[in-house]
């Protein structure tokens, strides 16, 4: 018997990642098992810090040429359950992604796509310009700190001025008190998004639709705003991944980077092809032409 097959016991061929020893202690999580494909799975992505590294800006994220190709490969394998959940507005997804056909929410769940074609549904009302003015203005008055609009939410990063967290929250939160509205307090960014927008609600959304019917939901993230999609996913008989170091989650595994990630994504679909009846592989991304999923684009 190999030494991880003592601590991780799978309850279900069918879908590996159900585990009757989690070989977790309190202090740590330990890694995902495999994910073995196909199986009865739905997968939940968030983006930032899960499939491209933190950036200095936005903008300035770094797409593994192959990422595209492995997480549409993913989707075929799961029978198109799987899904982007991020923070991020739909349209940055789309121009950072390219054209890649899957199922996503965006604005933190308040805009909702269940494939590339479909229209874009929203969850949640716009950010009233009660709080985007005042919050607009505190981000010019004060220097370096960048302003994201996107359709249902508004997000200040100061990562150019770490010491502006604490007045731009107290503002956030007074704001949102005032309007109804709630406060993410993400990776250097404080957002301001109206109800709705969670991506709790989002993945629950798309487990509501028929083909999630029946499937067992994982949630892979970094941030905190991913906590309310571990809990969701959690309720619903699945479980959640954390990206990065230890802190207080609702996870039940963790990946240490976004390399790792990669790694256990491109392995599930490696293990598919190779499992797959001769002639029926391939679905994996080209990965002799474009690298392996974890690498940097040239
Ligand atoms: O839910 P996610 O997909 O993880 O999106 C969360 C936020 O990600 C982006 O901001 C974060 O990443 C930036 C690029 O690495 C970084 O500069 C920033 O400090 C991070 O907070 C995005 O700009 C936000 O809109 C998302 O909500």
């Amino acid at each position: 018997m190999p030494d991880d097959a003592k601590v991780i016991a799978m309850t279900d061929e069918s879908d590996s990642l159900k585990l009757a020893l989690r070989g977790s202690s309190p202090d740590d999580l330990s890694q995902p098992p495999p994910l073995r494909l196909p199986s009865k799975a739905a997968l939940f992505l968030d983006f930032d810090g899960t499939l491209v590294d933190i950036a200095a800006h936005p903008d300035h994220v770094e797409v593994a040429r192959a990422l595209p190709g492995l997480i549409e490969a993913l989707g075929e394998q799961l029978e198109g359950r799987l899904a982007l959940v991020s923070g991020r507005a739909l349209e940055a997804l789309d121009r950072l992604l390219g054209p890649v056909d899957v199922a996503m929410a965006g604005s933190h769940g308040g805009e909702f796509r269940p494939c590339r074609n479909a229209e874009i549904h929203p969850l949640a009302d716009p950010l009233p310009e009660t709080i985007a003015r005042p919050l607009g203005a505190f981000a010019r008055d004060n220097g370096e700190l960048l302003v994201e609009h996107k359709p249902f939410s508004m997000a200040v990063h100061y990562r150019g001025q770490p010491e502006m967290r604490a007045p731009l929250l107290a503002l956030a939160q007074d704001l949102a008190e005032a309007h109804g509205a709630g406060v993410k307090d993400g990776k250097m960014v404080v957002e301001v998004v109206m109800p709705g927008s969670d991506k709790g609600s989002a993945v629950a959304r798309f487990m509501d639709m028929p083909r999630f019917a029946g499937s067992t939901p994982y949630f892979i993230g970094d941030d905190v705003t991913d906590e309310d999609a571990f809990k969701a996913v959690t309720a619903m008989g699945g479980e959640g991944i954390l990206v990065g170091p230890m802190r207080q989650t609702a996870a039940c595994w963790r990946l240490e980077s976004v390399e790792e990630v990669h790694a256990w994504l491109t392995r599930a679909l490696a293990d598919a092809d190779a499992d797959a009846p001769a002639g029926a592989a391939g679905k994996s991304p080209d990965t002799e032409n474009a690298g392996q999923a974890g690498e940097r684009p040239e």
